[in-house]
């Protein structure tokens, strides 16, 4: 479905992205791992066809998003930004329905045909009540499921998602994951970065883990989430320890061990 093959991009003199490459089928939950500044955002702005000069290839569905103008690009990826993110007092309803703008055009209306895949959107998320609220006036985590709505209405197979659980407390972290993972299992290709590797194992199909803006560790959560990677990726030295048959994995400061 996406495919990233030898990408690399600099800002200016300052390389950032090397010779990334990694491919993502339908139905897939990939975690983006990686400590601050690595590069995760570069990578989405790439594949969401907002910076352009790279090397390497980035194609959705086959095609190149070089080629594809930005309404061709948003009916193939959708973006799903965090959840503190701006927005003007628009009511939950009309926040999702924005979402199928790239079928319509901005300029033409939206029409029954769009108000109806908003509301299978929210329905879907279990957020049918709050469509008449005020985006504004939502927690976190509702504003969570709302941008994802957003981004189901845009019926777009992708969706790329940064840090979807970032700043929500514990329960709507799990209810999100729970949620993104679900729609991975309908068949999404589902991009997520995120800072948390214990929940990456336990929600993710994949596990990108980056290191100086290259790919240290693709693959299985299993085969990818070690001692060694943690401590690689963010210089701590930890326990793994695996419960449930290796179904989790918690990660254990050694410092704070006896
Ligand atoms: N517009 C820009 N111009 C120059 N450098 C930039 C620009 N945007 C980001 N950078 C730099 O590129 C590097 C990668 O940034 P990026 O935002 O992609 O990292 P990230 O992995 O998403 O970080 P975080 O986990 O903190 O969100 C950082 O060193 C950052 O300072």
């Amino acid at each position: 479905m996406i495919e990233v093959q030898n990408l690399s991009f600099s800002y200016g003199e300052r390389p950032v992205l090397r010779d990334v490459s990694f491919a993502l089928d339908r139905g897939t939950l990939l975690s983006v791992l990686g400590p601050n500044g690595v590069g995760k955002s570069t990578l989405f702005r790439c594949i969401l066809g907002l910076l352009k000069g790279y090397t390497g290839s980035i194609t959705v569905d086959g095609r190149s998003v070089r080629d594809l103008g930005a309404r061709e690009l948003a009916k193939r990826v959708a973006y799903i930004p965090q959840s503190n993110y701006p927005a003007f007092n628009y009511s939950v309803f009309d926040m999702v329905l924005m979402g199928t703008t790239s079928q319509t055009g901005a300029l033409t209306p939206p029409g029954k045909k769009e108000e109806r895949a908003a509301h299978e959107a929210l329905e879907r998320l279990g957020i049918e009540a709050l469509a008449q609220r005020s985006y504004t006036q939502l927690s976190g985590g509702e504003r969570q499921l709302v941008l994802i709505a957003r981004a189901l209405a845009q019926r777009s197979p992708v969706l790329l998602m940064d840090e979807p659980t970032a700043n929500l407390d514990y329960g709507n972290q799990l209810r999100v994951l729970t949620k993104v993972r679900a729609l991975a299992g309908e068949g999404y290709a589902i991009i997520q970065s995120t800072h948390n590797p214990e929940q990456s194992y336990l929600f993710s199909h994949r596990i990108l883990a980056m290191r100086d803006g290259q790919v240290l560790a693709h693959g299985a959560p299993r085969e990818v989430l070690t001692a060694g990677l943690v401590r690689s990726l963010y210089g701590v030295d930890v326990e793994v320890e695996s419960l449930r048959g290796d179904q989790m994995r918690v990660c254990i400061p050694k410092d704070i061990l006896e």
